[in-house]
């Protein structure tokens, strides 16, 4: 069997000054804070982006280099857009995560009192985060989606530069946006849940058109990421999918079905499994999973933001994959097993 090859050589780490950056914004966002995590103010040039849709765009077309956007939230789970955004288009790779804590203020303009709000605008993500608070402190009060939890904060400053009025009273917003916005905090801290979460991915283009390495290098606590979609509806295929993982003792750490789009009752599947498309076990299950599927879109194998190694599985360790390499390649060779 081909041992996978490693990346090389490595590719740059960011902060790179020589590429532009694009993130979800406006400024304000968590998805500003995740950026700025590995690309602090003034190292590189950094654009926001008005939804997940526009940032990876903006990464296909060129526009930026590296693009990030959420993923998953440990209360709400998958960021649809992002799922949906990577598992079709032009094929991009995700080259590093990041988690940060999310914690939500409520946000008004000046002079606003917890009494005068009856409408809340955030993103449907932010939401779903504060829904017990707002059941609890604002129970008669209406909820207006923004596009951010960021861009419902600085709706509130725009209307009040203009004199007018945002449709809202008050903005769910990280508490970053409410201080660059200038906006009064009329609670902090709103999250229903402690220690929520989110991980944010960096995204760059395949490697090719610039001739820049993007695959991350193994580092020996890595992740892999991939969308399987099954080749027929039929007993069974979700079962010949995991598989592949399980018989190469390759751990899963998110699974979600989302709909392809095509028909009622179409979905693939978005995995994120431990370890490196370099390391034979994954190498492996990927080939696996290629041979049971329609198609398999490899999305990357990039360091974990936690830095914890693969959990030691139940399959075979690593010295078995090459050991058993090599004994094939003896025996195709007309040798003695
Ligand atoms: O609106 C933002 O600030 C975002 O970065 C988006 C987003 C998300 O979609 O998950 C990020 C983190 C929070 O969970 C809420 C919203």
């Amino acid at each position: 069997m081909p041992t996978v090859p490693t990346a090389a050589p490595t590719p740059t780490p960011h902060p790179d000054p020589t590429r532009r950056y694009a993130f979800f914004g406006p400024v304000g966002t968590f998805s500003e804070a995740a950026l700025r995590t590995v690309v602090p103010v003034g190292t590189a040039p950094a654009d926001p982006y008005p939804s997940v849709d526009a940032t990876i765009a903006a990464v296909r077309a060129g526009r930026a280099d590296v693009g990030v956007v959420p993923i998953e939230n440990s209360v709400e789970g998958g960021v649809s857009a992002t799922l949906d955004g990577l598992a079709a288009g032009d094929p991009l790779l995700v080259v590093g995560e990041v988690v940060i804590p999310v914690t939500f203020v409520l946000a008004a303009r000046p002079g606003t009192t917890l009494a005068d709000v009856g409408v809340v605008s955030t993103h449907s993500h932010g939401y779903a985060q504060v829904r017990r608070w707002l059941a609890q402190h604002l129970p008669g009060a209406r909820y207006v989606p923004s596009l951010s939890t960021a861009s419902a904060a600085a709706g509130l400053a725009q209307a009040a530069a203009d004199g007018t009025g945002a449709g809202y009273d008050a903005a769910v917003c990280a508490p970053v946006a409410a201080e660059r916005f200038g906006l009064q905090v009329l609670a902090e801290d709103i999250g229903d849940n402690r220690g929520a979460v989110t991980r944010f991915v960096l995204l760059a283009r395949p490697a090719g058109d610039d001739g820049r390495v993007v695959l991350p290098a193994p580092t020996g606590a890595d992740r892999t990421s991939l969308v399987a979609f099954l080749r027929t509806d039929h007993p069974g295929a979700l079962v010949e999918v995991l598989e592949q993982f399980v018989t190469r003792g390759v751990n899963l750490s998110r699974i979600e079905s989302r709909p392809t789009g095509d028909a009622l009752g179409r979905y693939c599947f978005s995995i994120d499994c431990e370890g490196h498309v370099a390391e034979a076990r994954v190498g492996e299950a990927l080939m696996g999973l290629h041979r049971v599927c329609e198609q398999v879109r490899f999305l990357g194998s990039y360091p974990r933001a936690d830095g914890r190694p693969a959990l030691p599985g139940s399959g075979p360790d690593e010295d078995a994959f090459a050991a058993a390499e090599g004994w094939l390649r003896r025996v195709r060779a007309g040798r003695a097993g």
